[in-house]
Order: C-alpha cells, then sequence, then structure tokens
C-alpha cells in the first residue's frame, strides 16, 4: 500500500484529527515529522501524542521522537522554527527518514506540517517532500480542508496546486472543527461538484469516516 500524505489548505484545520482516524482505521504506523510549537506542558495535545495515542503507544514526552523526529519549540513555520533554536531541517534526511519508514512492513501514514506550500527550509516545500516521495515510493494523498467561511475558496485552490502537480488526493475531506455557521455537508457537496472527481467526505465534529476504500 503506498504511503498515505495528510496535507491540507492550511494549519490547525484537521490534519492529525483525521491522521489519527485514519491510523486507526488502517493499523497503520503514523509519522509527524516534523512538528513545530511543540512542549512539554503541553504535549497531551499535541500531533505526536495524538498519533502515538491512534497507535497504541504509550503517549509521553520521550515517546515523541518515535513519530517526530525533528521537534521545535516555537509554533511558528518550522524553517522559522528551527531557525530560532539555532537548527535547519535537512531535506535529504526527512526524505531518508520517510523511505526508511516506508520500507518497512505494513501500511504508512505521513503527516504534514501545516498547508501544502509551508516552507521547510531556504528552498523546499511541504510540496517538495510530497513530490520527492511521489516520485519514490507513490504517495496516497490525503487534503484535508476546514469547514469555516473561506474554505472552498482555500480547498479549490490547493486542489489546483495538487492536481497541476500530479499529486491528487484520494479524497478531501472536510472537517468540522466546531459547530458554526457553515453547514459542513452542503460545504462537501459544493467542493464535491467543483473537485473534477475527487471523492469529498463531510467529517462532522467529533465524528468518524471511512477512508480506507478510497486510498
Ligand atoms: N472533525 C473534528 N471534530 C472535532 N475536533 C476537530 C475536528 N477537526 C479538527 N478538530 C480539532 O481542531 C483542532 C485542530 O485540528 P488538528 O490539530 O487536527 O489540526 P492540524 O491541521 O493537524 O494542525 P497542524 O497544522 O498544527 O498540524 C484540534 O483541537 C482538533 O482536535
Ligand atoms: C504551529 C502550527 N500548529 C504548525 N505546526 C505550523 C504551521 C505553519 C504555517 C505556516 C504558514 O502557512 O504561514
Ligand atoms: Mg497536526
Amino acid at each position: 500500500m503506498r504511503p498515505v500524505f495528510v496535507t491540507s489548505s492550511g494549519t490547525e484545520i484537521g490534519k492529525t484529527y483525521v491522521s489519527a482516524m485514519l491510523t486507526r482505521e488502517l493499523k497503520a504506523r503514523a509519522l509527524k515529522p516534523l512538528v513545530s510549537g511543540l512542549d512539554e506542558a503541553t504535549f497531551a495535545e499535541s500531533d505526536p501524542a495524538q498519533l502515538l495515542a491512534a497507535m497504541g503507544e504509550k503517549v509521553t514526552y520521550e515517546n515523541a521522537g518515535l513519530v517526530s523526529r525533528w521537534r521545535f519549540r516555537e509554533p511558528l513555520s518550522p524553517d522559522m522554527a528551527a531557525r530560532r533554536e539555532g537548527r535547519e531541517i535537512n531535506f535529504d534526511e526527512l526524505l531518508e527518514e520517510c523511505l526508511a519508514a516506508a520500507a518497512m512492513p505494513g501500511p504508512l501514514l505521513i503527516e504534514g506540517v501545516g498547508g501544502l506550500m509551508v516552507p521547510l527550509d531556504a528552498t523546499h516545500m511541504v510540496l517538495d517532500w510530497m513530490k520527492a516521495l511521489d516520485a519514490k515510493t507513490g504517495l496516497a494523498p490525503v487534503l484535508v480542508v476546514g469547514a469555516y467561511l473561506g474554505t472552498i475558496s482555500h480547498t479549490l485552490t490547493t486542489l489546483a496546486v495538487m492536481r497541476a502537480e500530479n499529486l491528487l488526493p484520494r479524497v478531501i475531506v472536510v472537517s468540522e472543527r466546531e459547530p458554526g455557521p457553515v453547514p459542513v455537508e452542503e460545504t462537501a457537496e459544493t467542493i464535491a461538484r467543483f473537485a473534477g472527481g475527487v471523492p469529498v467526505r463531510a467529517l462532522p465534529r467529533g465524528g468518524a469516516v471511512p477512508l480506507a476504500a478510497l486510498l
């Protein structure tokens, strides 16, 4: 099975929520190689914590490295967060880490960082990371978007870039972070009308939706 790569139209949208749900459904290993905004005090709510829990691993700060090899304190774009610690993300090492994980048996899920075009270093973005992995192992991209006013254009813009870069998502998941005036089902239906055949699924707040058959 191709590694699943979960990306988004932005940050704090629902990638981890969907990644944890999918990790459980696929009984997959989950990686979130790059995480920023991580500190011990709020670790329980962090991405590595949620993915450790989804894998049935002990949720401890010491175990964060099982999921996230590059961990940064500042809640910033990873290139900026790294710079604040006098570090930088080595793109080749990031690829090696993902390819080594993809070579192991069983399904693998990788969560990106922020949205599709978040910078990782001086020249690479999440998009380049996905393209490089897709060229080596093939990817099953999953695009997670929000259910807020503005999400339709954000989604279709992100989809246009993924289509142009031959990274068409297997599914677009419209994740309802909190109840609001924007109807999640109708939003998903509207996005589907303009998605050129890409399946779209509404994910209500606190809900779950099966995705394995679409990957
Ligand atoms: N469908 C949903 N139901 C309930 N809570 C949700 C849903 N989607 C997102 N959330 C919540 O919204 C918040 C942001 O979601 P999440 O952490 O998954 O975003 P993210 O895209 O992974 O962010 P980052 O870019 O920092 O990795 C979290 O508290 C998450 O639990
Ligand atoms: C800290 C946050 N939750 C993410 N981990 C990083 C999001 C980077 C977003 C960069 C940007 O698109 O402006
Ligand atoms: Mg996340």
